[in-house]
């Protein structure tokens, strides 16, 4: 199966995300705030790309019922993961002008872009596959995490957000759609395709840890 393939070969890239020194602060409540809302505010902009994406992948897709679980896809992330970000943004006082003043960060900027590369290249498959590993590997960094409560309130409101059956429901489906669209003629692409977003994950936690900029300010 699709699936198994891309997860086995994806394990070290993982393993590297689910250790990654911003994952353990974050349970240790040791990471600082000023990283916790660069974070946040980076990856608001990310997540507007992946509800867009699936929209994008809806409308080209030609099975209908795929067609319609990505718009579903696109919904569930805007009133559920998007909607919770957004009490995060009030209780720690970030405001719309804050995120729209802040530029898209060069690794965030990547990663969106290696996803509408996917959809360009591959497809509908290779959206599906590019967007496969943002589901599946935060639903296992919430599960490793669940072990132990983070001391931060909201560091703990954030792991929750993985670990919530509604989560994990939309993953089953996700993984389902994956092995639907691949075919023994596109699974080695898929896989590659699923690779680089696993190292975009691992290179994304890395940019919030680094506060990550442009060398030279973005054109206004
Ligand atoms: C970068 C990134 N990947 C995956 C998720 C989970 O949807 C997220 N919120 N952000």
């Amino acid at each position: 199966m699709f699936t198994d393939t891309a997860h086995e070969a994806t394990r070290s890239l993982w393993l590297a995300s689910k250790h990654h020194p911003f994952i353990q602060q974050l349970q240790a409540g040791t990471l600082p705030m000023a990283t916790f809302r660069d974070y946040l505010i980076q990856d608001h902009h990310y997540l507007l790309e992946f509800g867009r994406l699936y929209d994008l992948a809806a409308t080209q897709c030609s099975r209908p019922d795929q067609a319609a679980q990505l718009h579903a896809n696109a919904e569930d992330l805007r009133h559920g993961e998007i909607a919770t970000r957004e009490t995060f943004f009030e209780k720690l006082g970030i405001t719309p002008a804050m995120i729209a003043n802040t530029p898209v960060a060069p690794t965030n900027y990547a990663y969106t872009s290696h996803l509408y590369r996917s959809l360009a290249t591959a497809g509908v498959p290779g959206a599906i596959a590019g967007l496969l590993p943002c589901y599946w590997l935060y639903a296992e960094i919430g599960e490793g995490l669940a072990t132990k409560d983070s001391p931060i309130p909201i560091y703990q409101a954030w792991i929750d957000t993985y670990t919530a059956s509604d989560y994990t429901d939309a993953m089953s489906d996700q993984l389902a759609l994956a092995n639907a669209v691949a075919t023994p003629d596109n699974q080695a692409e898929l896989c590659q395709i699923f690779i680089r977003s696993s190292w975009y994950e691992l290179n994304f936690w890395q940019m919030a840890l680094d506060h990550e900029q442009w060398c030279v300010p973005e054109p206004s």
